[in-house]
């Protein structure tokens, strides 16, 4: 293993669970790119569980790594409230557990959470040392998550973003297309604002951070998310009105603006989920952030696979 903080000319050897998401399928999309970076591994659930402790172990002994991303997590924020355990063991149990086997190895664990960790109340972007208030138990889970691990692995990098879109699973986009394909006209909440992410920009950054030295890249809580900051009701505009022109979609459904409270949602969601990505910015350099190329990418996949 490559001793931590030392450069060497080894690739590093990057574990990364929870691999078949948005973000570990891009971060394979990435690997696959630039060989040679790296010397990736790429966990889906059947082949590691991270709620179980044991085969977390296991598998760290018998594969040996310089870092790990976690990229596994449950990510249905509307159902984390009924379906407490799951929700619970993946989100907020199981990040502690990976903290503390990584920290016992000398791996370094780096971790993705999320902007609604806040509350959303606040007049600007936020900052990693702003007050963190979850409204949901998403976010409060993802908050315990990221405590654990900072708590087991102070060298840990915690990397919060917010509205992840891909050309794979769940995701706002995708719902938007298949809604708009389907209906003259879309209800959407225009008092929420964020950066919609793109998940390919995403794994660049856990990239670029995974192959840092351990010695000039803080442990600690940074921010990523995509720009400009729009509200839904805006990125439905334009996810439509994209997909329209490709031809994704037949017509181009008007989109109503409405408020939160007209959105029959068991879970409330943070109104500001801007992120400030000051810090990583100073460490990394200019980012690739801007969701508007990720998101012709993802639209011009799907046409091109005839979705
Ligand atoms: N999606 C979003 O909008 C946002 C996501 N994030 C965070 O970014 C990270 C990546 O999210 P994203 O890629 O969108 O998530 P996805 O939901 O797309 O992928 C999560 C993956 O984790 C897997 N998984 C779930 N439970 C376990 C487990 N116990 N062991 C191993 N794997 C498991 C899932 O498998 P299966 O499908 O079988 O359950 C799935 O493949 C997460 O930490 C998420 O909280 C932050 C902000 C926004
Ligand atoms: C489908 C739909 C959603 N909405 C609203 C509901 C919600 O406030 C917002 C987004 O809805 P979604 O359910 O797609 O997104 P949501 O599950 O809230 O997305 C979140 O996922 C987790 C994992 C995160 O960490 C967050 O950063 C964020 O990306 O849009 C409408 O207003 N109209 C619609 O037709």
């Amino acid at each position: 293993m490559n001793a931590p903080g030392c450069r060497t000319d080894a690739p590093l050897r990057i574990l990364v669970t929870g691999a078949d998401g948005q973000l570990g399928r891009s971060l394979r999309a990435l690997a696959r790119q630039r060989p040679g970076e790296a010397r990736y591994e790429f966990l889906s659930r059947p082949q590691l569980d991270i709620t179980q402790p044991d085969a977390v172990a296991a598998w760290l002994d018998a594969h040996p790594a310089d870092r790990l991303i976690n990229a596994a997590a449950y990510t249905a924020v509307d159902r984390a409230a009924a379906e407490r355990d799951p929700a619970h063991a993946i989100n907020a149990a199981a990040p502690g557990v990976l903290a503390r086997a990584c920290a016992a190895r000398g791996i370094r664990l780096l971790h993705v959470s999320t902007d609604y960790v806040f509350d959303g109340r606040l007049g600007r972007p936020y900052r990693e040392e702003d007050a963190t208030a979850p409204l949901n138990a998403y976010g409060r889970d993802k908050l315990e998550g990221e405590q654990a691990v900072l708590a087991a692995a102070p060298q840990a990098l915690v990397v919060r973003t917010g509205w992840v879109f891909s050309a794979w699973g769940h995701n706002f986009v995708r719902t938007m297309v298949r809604l708009g394909g389907q209906h003259e006209t879309l209800r959407v909440i225009d008092d929420q604002i964020g950066g919609p992410t793109w998940a390919g920009h995403l794994a660049q950054v856990l990239h670029a951070l995974a192959l840092r030295p351990a010695g000039d890249t803080p442990g600690g809580v940074y921010h990523f998310g995509g720009h400009p900051w729009i509200s839904w009701h805006g990125f439905a505009r334009e996810i439509l009105a994209r997909a329209h022109a490709l031809g994704l979609i037949a017509r181009l459904p008007s989109v109503e603006a409405i408020a939160s409270a007209e959105w029959p949602s068991p879970e409330p969601r943070p109104a500001n989920g801007r992120l400030d990505c000051t810090r990583l910015e100073t460490l990394l350099g200019p980012l690739a952030r801007d969701w508007r190329i990720g998101l012709d990418q993802v639209l011009k996949a799907w046409k091109t696979a005839g979705a």
